[in-house]
C-alpha cells in the first residue's frame, strides 16, 4: 500500500478553514508570515544548509560542517543585507545549535542590559559586526541553579587598575558555556567580586578568551569541550567548553558596570538599580525559548499528524483499505492536545515577548517596578511550555509507532535537540519554585495590597474561594468565561492553601522547603491560568479568514478541556469541580476532538514548516512516506557494501566453529 500522497490529497480537501489565512494568524501578521516564508524557503533551497545527514556524522566532521553553514550564514547576512530580524529567522531555519547563539542571544544582551553607556559604546559594534565572538560563561562544574554559590573570584587589584579572574577549585571550573570550548574569543564570566578582602556578589566580567590573531587560548587559560551530548547530530554541533582560569588579568572597565560600580580606589558603589537585573539576560533568553516551544512542538506535531492520516492499520473490510490510525480515539486524545498546545503555546509566546519589550523599556527609563512579574512569567512560562514540548516530542515519536524511532522520522533529533532546554536558562523545577515565592507573597498580601498583572485574579479571591461552577451540561463548557474561572478557582486554592499551611511554620525557609512540591502544583496551576487567559484574549482580537476564528475557538476548548482532565484531581480537591462536571467536560472533549479531525492536516500545514525544517520522512508534505523510507534505508551508507566489515573476522569463524583459532 502505498497510497500516501492521495491520503494527504484527500485530507486537504476535508479542512473547513482558509488555510492561508489560518498561516497568516499563526505567524501573528501578514508581515511576519511573508518574512518567515521567504527566509524559509532561502534556507530550504541551499544545499549548503541540509541536514538530513547530519545525525551520521563523526564529531569533528559535524562541527566543521556547522562552522560552514555559520560563515555561510553571515555572508548570506552580508550580502544580501539582512535585517536583525531576517538574520535571527535564519538562524532559526537553519536550525542547527551554534555559537552565534550564544552571540546574539546571551553575549549581546548581557552588554545591553548590565553595561554602561560607555561598555555598550565599545562591544555592541565589535560583536554585532562578529570582530569578537562572545559566550555566556556562568554555570560552573560544581554550581549552575544557585548563581550566588558560584566560586570564579574577580579580586581588584588596586596597583594595576585591574580584575583578576581565577578559578581556585576544580568545581570552579566554568562548564557548559557554549561557543567557549573552540570558538569564542570573548565571554562574559560570572565571578564573585572581591575589594579588599570583602565579598560583594556575583558579577558579570567581559573576558578576552583566544588570541584574535591565531585563535590560541590567552596565558593562564585552560579550555576544552566538556564532551559529547544526548543523541547523534543534536546538540553536538554546539562546543559547550570547559575553562580554568589561573590568575588572568582584565582591565577594570570591564567590569559590567550598570548594576553596581567598582572604583579607580576599590570601592563598590551600589547604584538605584536592582541587583536582580544581574540575572537579565536570563530574562530574556526564557522568554524567547517560550517562544521557540511552540516551534518545536509544531514541528513534532506536524510529523505525527500527517504519518497519522498516512499510516493505515486493522479494520480492513471486504478487502478495502485499512483505517487510518488518526481516526483512533486514542490517536486524537494524545495528538489533539498536543496541536492545541502547540497553537495555545505560540500566543502565549507572543504575549510574552509584547511583555519582556515593555520592561524593557520600562528598565531602560530606570522604572523597575513590573520587574518581578517579568521574572515570574518568564521563569514559570519557560518551565511550562519546555515541560510540555519535550514531553510532547516523546509523545509524537511514540504516535508515530516504530517508524518513529528511525532517525529519519526526524523527531529524535528534534527531541535529543529539544531536552535540553528543561535544564538550561534554569532548571524546571528551580523555576517553578521561583513563581512560588512570587505567588506566596502575593497571597500573602492579599489583604492590604491589590495584585496586578497576571495575578490580577486573585483580587476576587473571595468569589472564587467560595463560589462553585454551575456547568449542568456539557454544552455549557463551551463558555470562554467558565473556562478561565476554572482555571482561576482551582489556583487560587491552590496557593491559598499554600499559604494557609507556610504560616504553621515558624520559619517560613524551612515551611517553603517542606511544602516544595505542593508549591510546584500551585506554581503550575497559575501558569495555566495564564496560557488559557492569553488564548482567550487572542481570540478576542479580530481574526480574518473564513472559518478561521472557530477552529482556534475548538483548538482553545481542547487544550483548556484537556488541561482540565489531566488535572481533575486538582479541580475535585480544590472543590470547586463537581466529578459530574468534570465528567460532563470529558464528554465535551470527546466532541471536540471530531470537530478537530477533518482539519487536523490543515491546521499543521498552517504552521507552513518546509520538509527542510521537519527533515522527516514522516512528515513530508507529500505524505510519500513509504517509498522514501525504502529509498532512504538504501542510501544509508551502512548499506554501500552487502558484506559488513567484520563479518570476515568475527563472524565467519563461528558459522565454521573455527573461533578458537581466530584472532579477535
Ligand atoms: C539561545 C539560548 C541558548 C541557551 C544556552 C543556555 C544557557 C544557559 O543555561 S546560561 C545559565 C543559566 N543559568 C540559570 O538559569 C541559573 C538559574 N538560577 C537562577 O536564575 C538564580 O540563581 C535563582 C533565581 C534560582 C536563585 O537566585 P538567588 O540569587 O539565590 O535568588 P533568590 O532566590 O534569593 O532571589 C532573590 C530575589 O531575586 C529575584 N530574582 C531571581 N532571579 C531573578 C531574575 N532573573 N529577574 C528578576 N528577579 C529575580 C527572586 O525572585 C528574589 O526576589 P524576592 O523574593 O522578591 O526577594
Ligand atoms: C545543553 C546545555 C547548554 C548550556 N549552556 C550554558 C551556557 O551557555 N552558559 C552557562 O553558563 N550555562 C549553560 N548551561 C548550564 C545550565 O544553565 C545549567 O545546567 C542549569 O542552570 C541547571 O543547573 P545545574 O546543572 O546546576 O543543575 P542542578 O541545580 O544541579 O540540578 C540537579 C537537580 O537538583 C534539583 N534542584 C536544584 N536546586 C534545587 C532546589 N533549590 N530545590 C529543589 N530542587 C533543586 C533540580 O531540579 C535537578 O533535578 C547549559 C546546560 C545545557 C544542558
Amino acid at each position: 500500500m502505498e497510497g500516501g500522497v492521495d491520503y494527504l490529497i484527500d485530507e486537504r480537501k476535508k479542512a473547513q478553514f482558509d488555510v492561508e489565512a489560518m498561516k497568516v494568524a499563526w505567524a501573528g501578521s501578514r508581515q511576519a508570515f511573508e518574512l518567515s516564508d521567504r527566509i524559509a524557503k532561502l534556507v530550504a533551497n541551499d544545499p549548503i544548509f541540509e541536514k538530513f545527514s547530519r545525525p551520521m556524522l563523526g564529531r569533528k566532521e559535524l562541527f566543521k560542517n556547522s562552522l560552514r553553514k555559520v560563515a555561510h550564514a553571515w555572508k548570506l547576512i552580508i550580502d544580501l543585507r539582512l535585517s536583525e530580524e531576517e538574520a535571527k529567522l535564519l538562524r532559526h531555519y537553519i536550525d542547527e545549535p551554534a555559537y552565534t547563539d550564544l552571540q546574539w542571544e546571551m553575549f549581546i544582551p548581557a552588554i545591553e542590559g548590565q553595561g554602561t553607556e560607555e561598555q555598550k559604546r565599545k562591544w555592541l559594534p565589535l560583536a554585532r559586526k562578529m570582530q569578537v565572538i562572545g559566550s555566556y560563561a556562568q554555570t560552573e562544574l560544581g554550581h549552575g541553579s544557585n548563581v550566588q554559590g558560584l566560586e570564579t573570584t574577580a579580586t581588584f587589584d588596586p596597583q594595576t587598575d585591574e580584575f583578576v579572574i581565577h578559578s581556585p577549585t576544580l568545581t570552579s571550573s566554568k562548564w557548559w558555556p557554549g561557543g567557549t570550548a573552540k570558538v569564542s574569543t570573548h565571554a562574559i564570566v560570572y565571578a564573585r567580586l572581591i575589594l579588599d578582602g570583602q565579598f560583594h556578589g556575583v558579577h558579570g566580567f567581559i573576558v578576552q578568551l583566544r588570541n584574535l590573531e591565531n585563535h590560541t587560548p590567552l596565558p593562564g587559560i585552560t579550555v576544552g569541550d566538556i564532551g559529547m551530548k544526548f543523541g547523534n547530530g543534536a546538540y553536538n554541533t554546539m562546543d559547550n567548553g570547559v575553562i580554568r582560569f589561573n590568575h588572568v588579568h582584565i582591565p577594570r572597565n570591564q567590569m559590567l558596570m550598570r548594576v553596581s560600580q567598582v572604583t579607580r580606589e576599590g570601592k563598590f558603589v551600589q547604584s538605584d538599580v536592582p541587583r536582580q537585573l544581574l540575572y537579565g539576560t536570563m530574562v530574556y533568553v526564557r522568554q524567547k525559548i517560550v517562544a521557540d516551544a511552540s516551534k518545536a512542538l509544531s514541528r513534532a506535531v506536524c510529523i505525527a499528524t500527517r504519518y497519522s492520516a498516512v499510516r493505515r492499520q486493522f479494520g480492513s473490510r471486504n478487502g478495502g483499505p485499512e483505517i487510518q490510525v488518526i481516526d483512533y480515539k486514542t490517536q486524537q486524545s494524545r495528538l489533539f492536545p498536543l496541536l492545541a498546545s502547540a497553537y495555545a503555546f505560540r500566543f502565549v509566546g507572543e504575549w510574552l515577548k509584547w511583555l519582556y519589550t515593555d520592561v524593557k523599556q520600562r528598565l531602560e527609563a530606570n522604572d523597575f517596578s513590573t520587574l518581578p512579574e517579568a521574572h515570574a512569567c518568564t521563569a514559570g512560562l519557560k518551565s511550562l511550555t519546555t515541560s510540555a514540548t519535550a514531553d510532547g516530542i516523546e509523545e509524537c515519536r511514540k504516535l508515530c509507532g516504530g517508524h518513529g524511532y528511525l532517525v529519519s522520522s526526524g523527531i529524535p533529533e528534534l527531541f535529543a535537540t529539544y531536552v535540553p532546554a528543561c535544564t538550561f536558562e534554569g532548571d524546571n523545577v528551580v523555576m517553578m519554585l521561583q513563581v512560588a515565592r512570587f505567588l506566596v507573597k502575593t497571597v500573602s498580601e492579599l489583604g492590604y495590597k491589590q495584585p496586578v498583572g497576571t495575578t490580577a485574579y486573585m483580587r476576587r479571591v473571595t468569589a472564587l474561594m467560595q463560589s462553585n461552577c454551575a456547568v449542568r451540561t456539557a454544552e455549557e463548557w463551551l463558555n470562554p468565561g467558565v473556562v478561565v474561572e476554572a482555571f482561576e478557582a482551582r489556583s487560587t486554592r491552590m496557593a491559598v492553601a499554600c499559604g494557609q499551611r507556610l504560616a504553621k511554620f515558624e520559619n517560613p525557609e524551612e515551611g517553603f522547603a517542606e511544602l516544595s512540591a505542593d508549591l510546584v502544583e500551585a506554581s503550575l496551576a497559575h501558569c495555566q491560568v495564564i496560557v488559557v487567559s492569553k488564548f482567550v484574549e487572542k481570540l478576542q482580537q479580530e481574526i480574518p479568514g473564513k472559518g478561521v476564528k472557530r477552529l482556534l475557538e475548538v483548538l482553545f476548548y481542547v487544550y483548556a478541556l484537556f488541561l482540565l482532565h489531566k488535572h481533575q484531581g486538582d479541580f475535585l480537591a480544590t472543590g470547586y469541580l463537581t466529578p459530574k462536571q468534570a465528567s460532563l467536560a470529558n464528554d465535551q472533549l470527546r466532541i471536540l476532538y471530531s470537530k478537530v479531525r477533518p482539519n487536523a492536516i490543515a491546521l499543521v500545514d498552517s504552521f507552513n514548516h518546509t520538509d527542510h525544517l521537519l527533515s522527516s520522512i514522516l512528515g513530508r508534505y507529500d505524505g510519500n512516506v513509504y517509498p522514501k523510507l525504502y529509498e532512504a534505508a538504501f542510501n544509508d551508507p551502512f548499506n554501500d557494501s552487502d558484506i559488513a566489515d567484520g563479518i570476515h573476522q568475527y563472524v565467519q569463524p563461528m558459522l565454521r566453529q573455527e573461533l578458537h583459532s581466530a584472532k579477535l
